[in-house]
């Protein structure tokens, strides 16, 4: 099975299904020198991990990190930093009736056919218990980052949208509430909505939405590896995403040059940023801001038809412990993919630059 690397310089392999042993990850390519805050990197997991509140899946895991290697007296060594993040919840008896059927949209069915065998148990590798390790990488290339501000936040559950641009929000709001969005009564709003949703047995999707700022001129490396099209690529990575758009997106399809270009200040800043600071892959010193939408996941608690391994029609009904909308817990995620790719460009620039 190939993929399970990402980044160019700061490299990042994971490894671990969701009711195996253990999950974790290497981290190759980090610099040397850097003192890390082991506190803040376990408070990450902790914004991102199982069982945090009412709203998302039951599964409580401490999701408490261990290191192995690459860090000495708090300080990188510049050599491979091993992780493991021990799995104790597990409740694989949950998962005995999709060994030989598959759960509707999601990864059941392709896997099999990939790979001719599947740890059926929970998602198995297709779990997004992976991203646990994504976020210990993200929370270690986020203290290396100087001076770059990495926020994202919940936009959107379902129907429900904050209209307001992130310039209008005041995001240290996010963290003050289970739905990790800035607008305290949309919050409370989304939060009734979840609950109902999963009193429904349903699930419902969600767009997080991400602002960097403080990022230098010059991250990019054009053609192919524009920083927009990473940061697409490392958005579409996590699971559950349909869509990632940055800057003015999809909306901006609809306007004429005349109403959509960023003029410039004299000191190269612009006026505007419909360009979402990046220019021809390039970032441009405005800050960076980008939506992701997240379907509504697969596994609902409804009976639904599907089929099994032999091609019969059957019914199946949801069970295990399963989040009714993903976005409350994508935010760290999200934040960490988009510091794995900063930190990688930056690590380039300044090879590039010496
Ligand atoms: C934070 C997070 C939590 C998730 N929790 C669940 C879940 O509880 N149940 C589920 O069926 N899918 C869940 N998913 C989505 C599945 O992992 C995903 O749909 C599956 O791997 C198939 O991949 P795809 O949807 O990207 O095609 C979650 C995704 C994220 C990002
Ligand atoms: C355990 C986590 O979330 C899981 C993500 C997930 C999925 O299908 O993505 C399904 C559920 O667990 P399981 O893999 O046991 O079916 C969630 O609880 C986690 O994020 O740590």
């Amino acid at each position: 099975m190939a993929g399970n690397t990402f980044g160019s310089i700061f490299k990042l392999t994971t490894f671990g299904e969701s009711h195996g042993e253990a999950i974790g990850g290497v981290i190759d390519g980090c610099p040397s020198g850097v003192k890390l805050d082991l506190e803040a990197i376990q408070e990450e997991l902790n914004r991102r991990k199982p069982g945090q509140s009412a709203i998302v899946t039951q599964r409580k895991e401490p999701d408490t990190v261990a290191f192995y290697s690459g860090i000495f007296d708090g300080i990188t060594t510049g050599t491979p930093i091993g992780f493991v993040i021990k799995n104790a919840n597990q409740k694989s008896k949950d998962y005995s009736h999709i060994k030989d059927s598959y759960r509707p949209s999601h990864a059941d069915y392709t896997y099999d056919q990939k790979y001719g065998i599947r740890d059926y148990r929970g998602g198995g590798r297709s779990s997004a218990r992976e991203t646990a390790s994504r976020v210990v990488a993200g929370a270690i290339a986020k203290q290396i980052l100087p001076n770059i501000s990495i926020n994202a936040y919940v936009s959107g559950v379902g129907n429900l949208k904050l209209e307001k641009p992130y310039t209008e929000l005041d995001l240290s709001h996010t963290e003050q509430n289970i739905v990790r969005c800035p607008d305290p009564e949309m919050a409370q709003t989304m939060e009734n909505y979840i609950k109902q949703i999963r009193k429904e047995g349903d699930t419902v999707g969600g767009i997080v939405s991400c602002v960097i700022s403080g990022v230098p001129v010059g991250l990019g490396e054009p053609v192919f590896d524009k920083l927009h099209a990473e940061l697409g690529k490392a958005m579409l990575s996590i699971n559950a995403v349909k869509g990632f758009e940055y800057g003015s997106g999809f909306e901006g399809a609809q306007l004429k040059g005349s109403e959509h270009n960023d003029l410039f200040n004299n000191d190269g800043t612009t006026k505007t940023n419909l360009s979402g600071g990046i220019q021809g892959g390039i970032s441009n010193g405005m800050d960076i801001y980008f939506n992701v939408a997240f379907k509504p996941v697969a596994t609902i608690m409804q009976n639904q038809e599907t089929i099994d391994k032999d091609g019969n029609t059957v019914t199946m009904q949801g069970k295990g412990r399963h989040d009714p909308c993903v976005v409350p817990r994508a935010v760290p995620i999200v934040e960490s993919m988009a510091a794995l790719v900063l930190v990688d460009y930056w690590l380039m620039n300044r090879t590039i630059k010496k």
